[in-house]
């Protein structure tokens, strides 16, 4: 399924094949040199795409992805190379390989899924890693490649070079190439799980928390990544006519990751982009290594200056164009915005069948500081459970616990019959259990509505996504801004998206993480009447942390008390305005105690 408005996607592929078309014709005009320059900068762009495919859309920089080129290449290479060549310069391949001699394009088609099966072995591996961790591990991917293409003497010369590979890649093979590379990007960016992965890339826990399985849409965009650089290393291979290891390492990889930081990592359009404005650089500067002559000065050979050329851009671009050249908006989102029209036929389903939620005993622990402690707590659907507590009294952390973004140090809970405690924050989602953050959570670069439907696209295995997330926006008032990038709005109405994009998820308990926080008393009220209807009408039940008591008081059948991680009270809001306990949590011994002593008079 696509998500993108199909006008978008129909203009985004006849621009891509018209524009492929005309350069090829205007190449063929001015001769075989430019011919020549176009047929590379297709096969990098097809590459430059393939590497945005992964790193675009989950913010993690490859530097290994030309490792998958190195095998497409080579793949490639030894099934079309003559079965006579391979007997005289690679005597040790197996009789299987030294007599296939295949066309370019079945050679190709086995070499990408060859490189697809590595890629999805290899991704496993580095998908269990975060941030920094995952880049690195990429680099090692890199080396680990390049040092098997040196040692794998009897199957890839080592590092000499691999030469007599038929020279069957045109200026049109290299065009059908990119044309079909920058349709799968183009498709994969906007498909389920393009979507799901760009919201883990702008908030991993939020996305996990609306049902997101991150490290699985990571491992499929590698491997479809992985398989383009293939298609790329192919391509190259039979352009050339010979490769060596060395033109699958540091060199293009830098290139290549040049082009697509400069244009804009995020879409289709930046690595476009990217590819262009670093090819014209490169092929100008290239005429100035050898030195040359201005107006009577003669300019001596600066090794390197292409290299240096590069570098300045990718500077130029970090300080004046962070998200790239092309930004972070397909040139067709630009040129025809979205005006999807706010519908609400449908309403959100009525929670029939839920149980309530029983926590025993939940315990979590700091280090050295226990910030909750022993905790038993009991949430109904249908009713609003306040929570509340002085600052750091552990109702955060409880919530994270609940709704597995933490995992308990002791202490369990059920959905009826089912445990929960030890399950995934995505797997809670899958339970019926949605949350909003302390800190607004959106994934600020996409549009409102994307942030809604991909919350229903990924919980209740997806069924009838659009109608919940128009049906979520429609209940908490912010229909009218579906078109907008949810960073974009009023601290107010993020909070209310937030809301809706957990409604989407369509859960029958729904945690609210200071839901009024930055509000005023006028949209504090209109959200009062909003949580009130959403419990009256579809029978949710929600639990409530804030520290404005009135909205606590107004709208809770219960409240539970925390302090210093301990609950210290539990019922009617009538129960814990008049508790001991809580008002000395709240006010301290002796204000207590001042509060007490008229009273002992009378
Ligand atoms: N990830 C963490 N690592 C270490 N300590 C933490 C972590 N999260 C929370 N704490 C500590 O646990 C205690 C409880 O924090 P928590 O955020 O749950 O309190 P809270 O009641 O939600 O506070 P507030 O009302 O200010 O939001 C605090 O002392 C806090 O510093």
């Amino acid at each position: 399924m696509i998500t993108a408005p199909r006008k978008h996607i129909l203009v985004s592929i006849a621009a891509i094949a018209l524009a492929v078309i005309v350069a090829c014709l205007v190449a063929t005009t001015f001769g075989a040199a430019s011919e020549r320059v176009l047929s590379v900068f297709f096969i990098s762009l097809i590459a430059v795409v393939g590497m945005g495919v992964y790193s675009g859309n989950s913010g993690i920089l490859s530097f290994g992805h030309l490792s998958f080129m190195a095998i497409g290449a080579y793949a490639s290479a030894l099934l079309t190379l003559p079965a006579q060549l391979k007997v005289a310069t690679l005597p040790k391949l197996p009789d299987w390989l030294a007599t296939t001699e295949l066309g370019l394009l079945p050679a190709t088609l086995v070499a990408v899924l060859l490189t697809s099966v590595v890629a999805l072995l290899i991704g496993m591996a580095i998908g269990k890693l975060e941030g920094s961790a995952a880049v690195i591990s990429t680099l090692g991917l890199l080396i680990i490649v390049h040092g098997i293409a040196i040692g794998w003497r009897d199957v890839t010369r080592g590092s000499q070079t691999f030469f007599g590979i038929p020279r069957e890649t045109s200026l049109w093979v290299a065009a059908a190439g990119v044309v079909v590379a920058l349709i799968v990007a183009r498709l994969y960016r906007d498909s389920v799980s393009g979507l799901r992965l760009r919201a883990g890339r702008e908030n991993a826990i939020a996305a996990s928390a609306v049902g997101i399985r991150i490290r699985r849409e990571r491992l499929v965009s590698f491997v479809i990544s992985a398989a383009l650089m293939a298609l790329s290393g192919a391509l190259i291979a039979h352009f050339l006519g010979a490769i060596s290891p060395k033109k699958f390492y540091f060199t293009d990889t830098f290139l290549l990751l040049a082009m697509l930081i400069v244009g804009g990592m995020t879409t289709v359009t930046g690595a476009i982009t990217g590819a262009v404005a670093i090819t014209i650089v490169t092929e100008i500067l290239r005429r100035f290594e050898g030195g040359f002559s201005l107006a009577g000065l003669e300019m001596p050979a600066v090794f390197g200056t292409t290299q240096i050329g590069i570098g300045l851009i990718i500077l130029f671009a970090m300080f004046r164009k962070p998200n790239g050249l092309a930004g972070l908006k397909e040139w067709e989102e630009r040129v025809f915005p979205d005006r999807r029209e706010p519908h609400s036929q449908s309403d959100m389903r009525t929670i029939t069948q839920a149980v309530p939620l029983k926590a025993t005993g939940m315990t979590m622990q700091f280090g050295g500081l226990i910030a909750v402690n022993d905790v038993n707590l009991t949430l109904k659907p249908g009713e609003i459970t306040g929570l509340i507590g002085p600052n750091g009294s552990g109702k955060t952390t409880l919530m994270n616990m609940l709704s597995g973004v933490l995992v308990p140090t002791k202490g369990q809970f059920f959905q009826g019959k089912d445990e929960l405690s030890g399950l995934t924050s995505h797997q809670i989602a899958d339970h019926g259990i949605a949350r909003t953050f302390q800190n607004i959570r959106l994934f600020d670069n996409l549009s409102v509505f994307q942030n809604v439907l991909v919350a229903a696209l990924s919980t209740r295995g997806g069924e009838n996504a659009e109608g919940r997330a128009n049906a979520a926006l429609a209940r908490m008032g912010v229909e009218r801004h579906a078109n907008a990038d949810a960073g974009t709005l009023s601290y107010g109405d993020q909070r209310r998206v937030e809301i809706a994009r957990a409604l989407a998820c369509e859960p029958s308990l729904l945690f609210l993480d200071e839901p009024a926080a930055g509000m005023n008393r006028e949209e504090t009220d209109s959200l009062t009447e909003t949580l009130r209807r959403l419990t009256r009408d579809l029978g949710l039940g929600i639990l409530l942390v804030d520290h404005d008591l009135k909205l606590i008081n107004q709208l809770c059948d219960r409240i539970a008390v925390l302090n210093e991680g301990r609950l210290i009270a539990e019922g009617t809001p009538k129960d814990i305005q008049n508790n001991p306990d809580v008002i000395e949590a709240y006010l301290g011994p002796s204000r207590q105690d001042e509060r007490n002593q008229p009273e002992e008079k009378q």
